[in-house]
Formats: C-alpha cells, structure tokens, sequence
C-alpha cells in the first residue's frame, strides 16, 4: 500500500501574547489517505487556520511529526521544505492571492513552470483546467477584470495546476455567495477528485463538510 498523503502526530503549537501562552494546538493526529478528501471544522479561533499552515510547511514553532508522502518534513530544512513543497501541495485560501499584473492564465502557468515544466505543456494544462472551470473565455483577464467567483476558480485551477497530491483549501468558497460557492465547490470537488488528489478543507459550513469524505472537528486543541 502507498504511504498516507499526510500523517501528522501529536501536533502542538503555543502562542505568546501579552506574556500568556496560549495553547492552540495540543496534540493533533491525523492521516489522509491518497485521493481522500478530509473537511476540517471547527469554531473560530481553534485552530483551523493554524493547522493547515502547519502541513503545509509554511511556519515553524511547531512540535510534534509532519509526515508528507512517507518524507518526515518536521526534520526538512527550507530548501527542503520549499521542494517538499512545491512537489506535493497545492493551496486555496478565501481570498484568491492571484497575482494582480498576471491574466488568469499566467497566474495557472507560472507555478507549473517552477517545477520544471515546459512553457507549452503549462499552457495546455492552464487552459485545459480554466475550461474545466467555464473560463475558457478569460484566459487573457487579469484578477480584478474577474468576478469573486471567477478569481476563486483561478485560484481552484492554480492549486491544481501541478496534479498536487494534498490541496489545502482555508475557506476556499468562504468569500462568496451562498449560490457560487456551492457552484465553486462542487467544481473544485469534482476536479479534485477526478485527479486523485487528496485534500484538507477548512471551512465553518456543515453543509460543505458533508459532501467530504470525511469530517474532523477541532476541539480544545484536538481533533475528535
Ligand atoms: N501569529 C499568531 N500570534 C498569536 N496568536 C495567534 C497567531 N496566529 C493565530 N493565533 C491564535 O491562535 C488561535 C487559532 O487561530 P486560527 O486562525 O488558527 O483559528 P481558525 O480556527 O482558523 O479561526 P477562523 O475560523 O476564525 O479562521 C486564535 O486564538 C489566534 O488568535
């Protein structure tokens, strides 16, 4: 059998503020398997945000044992990390973080082209994607040429771009009306897991999480 996409053990991370700690994450485990598609729920403030952060390697101050695809990241440097990174991750946040002077389809292009792909094939996967999504007619917009949904499915379509194997997705559709972020989130599901990706999604709405695979609930700094 294939190494879990993710395992994490006793995960832990404290914040200081005003000279309190306060615990956020107090022994989180968890593993997602390949194609798996995890929701991750829980009130504000308990830790969603924190813990996807955490799998994907973008700060520190962690204990505990980040496992990606078999490779113990808790032990990675940055190099590592940041090619552990770009190799197995892909990212949707609430807000797109699209880069504004790039159109839709540079946006799609340019992580493809920092693995190491060539600029025809990015193309075609950068098009074949934002068709899939019902933008073939905004390849050339930039961001703020686009709807709020239309940048999410940029956004959707530039986490995707690299057939990532984990997608962590923090409120993907958080940011969007009721009627497109169920339009949007159906789309990303669908493409998700037409690929096989596993993913982890963050969100408050119950509604979303009951279409996952699975749902996990952070609570007093673990899961249940
Ligand atoms: N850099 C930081 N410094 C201090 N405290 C922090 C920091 N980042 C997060 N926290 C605290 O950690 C707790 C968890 O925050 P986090 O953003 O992970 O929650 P969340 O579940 O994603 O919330 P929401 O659903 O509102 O986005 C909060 O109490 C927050 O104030």
């Amino acid at each position: 059998m294939s190494n879990p996409v993710v395992r994490l053990t006793s995960l832990a991370r404290n914040f200081e503020q005003g000279g309190e700690v306060i615990e956020v994450l107090r022994g989180v485990d968890l593993t997602i398997q390949p194609g798996e598609i995890v929701a991750l729920l829980g009130p504000s403030g308990s830790g969603k945000s924190t813990m996807l952060q955490a799998v994907g390697l973008l700060e520190g101050g962690f204990s505990g044992r980040i496992e990606l695809a078999g490779t113990d990241a808790s032990k990675a440097n940055a190099a590592e990390r940041t090619t552990l990174r770009r190799e197995n991750l892909g990212f949707v946040y609430q807000f797109h973080h699209l880069l504004p002077d790039f159109s839709a389809e540079e946006n799609v292009i340019l992580p493809q082209l920092l693995l190491g792909v060539s600029r025809s094939d990015a193309e075609v996967r950068a098009r074949e994607l934002l068709g899939a999504l019902g933008l073939a007619h905004r390849l050339t917009h930039r961001p703020s040429q686009l709807s709020g949904g239309e940048q999410q499915r940029v956004a959707v379509a530039r986490a995707l771009a690299n057939k990532p194997r984990l997608v962590l997705a923090d409120e993907p559709t958080g940011n969007l009306d009721e009627v497109t972020a169920d339009k949007v989130f159906a789309e990303f599901l669908g493409l998700v897991r037409g690929q096989g990706s596993s993913a982890l999604v963050a969100t408050h709405n119950e509604r979303l999480a009951a279409r996952m695979d699975r749902v996990v609930r952070l609570s007093e700094g673990r899961l249940i």
